[in-house]
């Protein structure tokens, strides 16, 4: 039986160019609407999406001994195995913004080698491409939000912003009964400024529309062309959430797996603040006589509050900044 699903369409921005104005207006639609777009013409090439694929195949079919000397109880701690997030989840972290030294790290307890590996040096230049991208991103909603906002807000609020990845494999159960589509990741929202991510084909990547329903973000479909790249999502997170004052979305959204015995990879990128800032809305954005959805925290506090206390957990999944810093639930955006 085929279960008929909903899936969103979401605009497709060419992040090569200059945005023009109807562009920019379907980009504050998505932000506001459903807190996700797709980017195409990123200059990240199929064959470097390739090369990542099977560098994560090799790390994630070591055995589990050999995965757990980067894993939660190690000093590096770079590695989440199964049964954290969730069964069918295990994910490798790649901090920025020297993404070679610390794939590197892991890779060296991984493989015994000291010698530089391609795996570290193509996500070097896979993270500095995604901080670069994540740069445009930003100022293109700034741009979105009306003359002179990009620039007035861009370098005083985002100047400092920073990144990490995380590359994830998801392995589906051997049998599936119909209709049955176990959580590969459970519901959360990003705790980033703006998230990317690759997903391959397999799909399974899911928002919550504002009616509560589940709704598919398809893989866009491979294009026939080698060389064309594959288009990215990017979604918005809580920071960006509370800074715009609810303006820009921070969905949430989940990851659910429908083909038996299928692993699904994927990578994505985190941009956030730096630790130290105070999370603020400018006032410009709160509005004359506009309330205050959130009162002002420092960026570290709310990532500490997302971080489990027992040390190597995930985040948690389920809370969100209006948890930590709301005002008050804003109607209409009231959790379903
Ligand atoms: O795997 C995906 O497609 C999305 C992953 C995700 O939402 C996350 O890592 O926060
Ligand atoms: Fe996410």
């Amino acid at each position: 039986m085929s279960v008929s699903k909903a899936s969103v369409e979401l605009p497709i921005l060419d992040i090569s160019q200059p945005l023009p104005p109807s562009s920019l207006s379907s980009l504050a639609d998505a932000c506001k609407n459903w807190g996700f777009f797709h980017i195409k013409n990123h200059g990240i090439s199929k064959d470097t999406y390739n090369k990542l694929h099977s560098f994560s195949n090799e790390i994630f079919s070591l055995p589990s001994e050999t995965k757990l000397k980067i894993g939660p109880l190690s000093s590096l701690n770079t590695y989440t195995p199964h049964f954290i997030a969730s069964p069918f989840f295990e994910t490798l972290r790649v901090s920025g913004p020297n993404f070679l030294a610390s794939a590197q790290s892991s890779a060296d307890f991984l493989f015994n080698q000291k010698s530089p590996h391609q795996f570290s040096e193509i996500l070097q230049e896979y993270g500095e491409k995604m901080t670069e991208l994540s740069r445009k991103i930003i100022k293109n909603i700034l741009l979105s939000f009306g003359e002179g906002f990009e620039k007035t807000f861009h370098e005083p609020h985002f100047k400092n912003c920073h990144g990490y990845l995380r590359i994830n494999n998801y392995s589906a159960p051997e049998t599936l009964g119909d209709g049955e589509e176990p959580e590969g990741l459970g519901m959360h929202t990003d705790m980033s400024c703006v998230t990317i991510v690759y997903q391959d084909q397999t799909g399974g990547l899911q928002v919550k529309s504002n009616e509560g329903k589940w709704v598919d973000i398809d893989p866009c479909e491979e294009s026939e062309s080698k060389s064309e790249s594959e288009t990215l999502v990017v979604n918005i997170g809580d920071l960006l959430q509370a800074w715009s004052n609810d303006r820009l979305r921070s969905s949430e959204h989940r990851v659910v797996l429908r083909r038996p015995a299928i692993n699904r990879f994927s990578i994505a990128f985190f941009w956030g603040f730096e630790d130290e800032k105070v999370v603020s809305a400018p006032e410009e954005l709160v509005g004359d006589g506009g309330e205050r959805l959130y009162t002002p925290f420092v960026c570290s506090d709310y990532l500490k509050f997302r971080e489990n206390d027992e040390r190597g957990k995930f985040e948690k999944v389920g809370f969100t900044v209006r948890d930590f810093a709301g005002n008050r639930i804003k109607k209409g955006f009231e959790q379903k």
